[in-house]
């Protein structure tokens, strides 16, 4: 399997190759260069474990990882997992059911795709003798997870962008204090959307990138949007048949990574009514799906954090495929957005998204009624999802994160501060971060003096 660039100026690359590279050369994300029809699968797939099912999935993809590395790497990952389905799906309600993806070490569905982005990265270094110096962006999860994955990997330096004081307070120490002399968190002053930015321009510079072999744990690399897609096939393949014919995934969004990786695997032949992009305030996927119109915007601080985004960069992706897999027409509208900020797009009627945006107002409300009607307690990003659920279908609704990663606006909406023992032990560390400006030269310098 080879994997092209959106943009169309890069030759397509291995697997490996796209991994390692992260973002294309081009500026453009890598996809497959052709989708497989897994549908003849489903059936043999059905009572396989997470890990299982993991590898099988991955294999289609990861066509030039050894079959017994990939298994070895897969176990691994989600050998980390507290929880013995690795991805519970729980029914709370007759037509209502959620998927609970905060088991794993750093309580957010990111561990999913980077605890086995870690150790592919372990396995590449130690194949090719060579160190790596990793580069991300956060807005709150993906830089703890990312952190995690990688932690005590020889070989490797981890550099996380993150936005000073609008990741939650916990968010932060578990990037903060792991104590790893590796281990470089940075905060910006600006949005997440100014360090995505900066990280698109560090790595749009050939040159620093090849000298210093770096490496991308955002969801601009293919890794992580394919090790997503594992948990939707996961829990589709859970569900009753009567519920798999309505089933609608309700995803909390902000980097459109998460719901384009269920989506990607609907195109595959996975039988998915629908998708429902469910965001904050920052609302720009919701106005996009329901008037046609991408218009970007200014990002405001949330009781969602990890979601104030607006700039979502796997949006290109999805482009693509809407646009014929057509790199010219992908240019054309990314040079519109970026002259004009907006575009208006008649493809959405093509679409199976829907959308729905919650304020802070609606958060605070939800959390509540979600514990008062279920008794289950959701974290704020959840809580986002369960506005204006479909009655007419199935819902079931991606739980991101542990309500314990956001005490104080639980604690706001039910009077409850739930807790997490792995949390609860990085109160007392000391904090360890570099304060420096949205700005590609600043962040080069900086990882020129530290990296491997
Ligand atoms: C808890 C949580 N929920 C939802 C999201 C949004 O996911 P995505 O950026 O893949 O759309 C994030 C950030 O990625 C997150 O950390
Ligand atoms: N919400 C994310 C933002 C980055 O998204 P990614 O999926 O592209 O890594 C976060 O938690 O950092």
């Amino acid at each position: 399997m080879k994997y092209v660039s959106t943009r169309g100026l890069t030759d397509p690359v291995s697997f490996n190759e796209a991994v390692a590279i992260g973002l294309a050369p081009d500026g453009g994300l890598f996809l497959p260069e052709s989708l497989p029809d897994i549908s003849p699968r489903l059936p043999a797939w059905k009572n396989l474990s997470y890990a299982e099912l993991c590898t099988e999935f991955l294999s289609i993809f990861a066509t030039d990882i050894p079959a017994d590395v990939l298994e070895q790497i897969v176990h691994r990952s989600y050998g980390t997992f507290t929880h013995p389905d690795i991805a519970p799906l729980r029914k709370i309600d007759p037509k209502l059911y959620v998927l609970e993806l905060f088991h794993g070490p750093t309580l957010a569905f990111k561990d999913f795709a980077l605890q086995f982005l870690g150790n592919l990265y372990g396995w590449q270094c130690a194949q090719k003798n060579r160190s790596i110096n990793v580069l991300g962006a956060t807005s709150g999860d993906t830089g703890a997870a990312a952190i995690h994955g990688l932690l005590g990997k020889p070989l490797t330096a981890i550099f996380i962008l993150y936005p000073e004081g609008r990741v939650s307070p916990l968010q932060e120490r578990q990037m903060t204090c792991t104590g790893a002399a590796n281990v470089h968190a940075i905060a910006i002053d600006g949005s997440f959307d100014d360090a995505q930015r900066v990280l698109k321009d560090i790595f749009a510079n050939k040159s620093f990138a090849t000298q210093h072999n770096l490496s991308a744990v955002n969801s601009i690399n293919i890794a992580r949007v394919l090790a997503q897609s594992v948990y939707y096939l996961y829990a589709w393949l859970r569900l009753p048949e009567a519920d798999r014919e309505k089933v609608e995934f309700v995803v909390p969004t902000g980097n459109f990574g998460n719901v384009f990786a269920g989506w990607l695997l609907q195109q595959m032949g996975v039988p998915i009514l629908g998708f429902k992009v469910a965001t904050n305030r920052n609302d720009i996927l919701h106005r996009l799906f329901t008037t046609a119109e991408y218009r970007s915007g200014e990002v405001h601080p949330s009781l969602a954090p990890s979601m104030d985004i607006q700039v979502a960069s796997n949006f290109e992706r999805f482009l693509y495929y809407a646009l014929d897999e057509s790199p010219t027409r992908v240019n054309a509208v990314l040079a519109q957005i970026k002259a004009t900020g907006s575009y208006r797009f008649d493809l959405l009627n093509k679409s199976v998204f829907s959308s729905s945006a919650a304020s802070d107002e609606d958060i605070a409300a939800l959390i509540k009624r979600v514990y008062e009607r279920y008794r289950y307690i959701v974290d704020p990003h959840t809580a986002c999802a369960f506005k204006d659920l479909n009655p007419q279908r199935v819902s079931v609704v991606l739980s991101t994160a542990h309500p314990a990663k956001f005490p104080a606006a639980i604690h706001a909406a039910i009077g409850q501060e739930p807790t997490a023992p792995a949390l609860d032990e990085l109160k007392s560390r000391p904090i360890v971060k570099h304060r420096l400006p949205a700005d590609a030269e600043a962040i080069k310098a900086f990882i020129t003096q530290r990296a491997v």
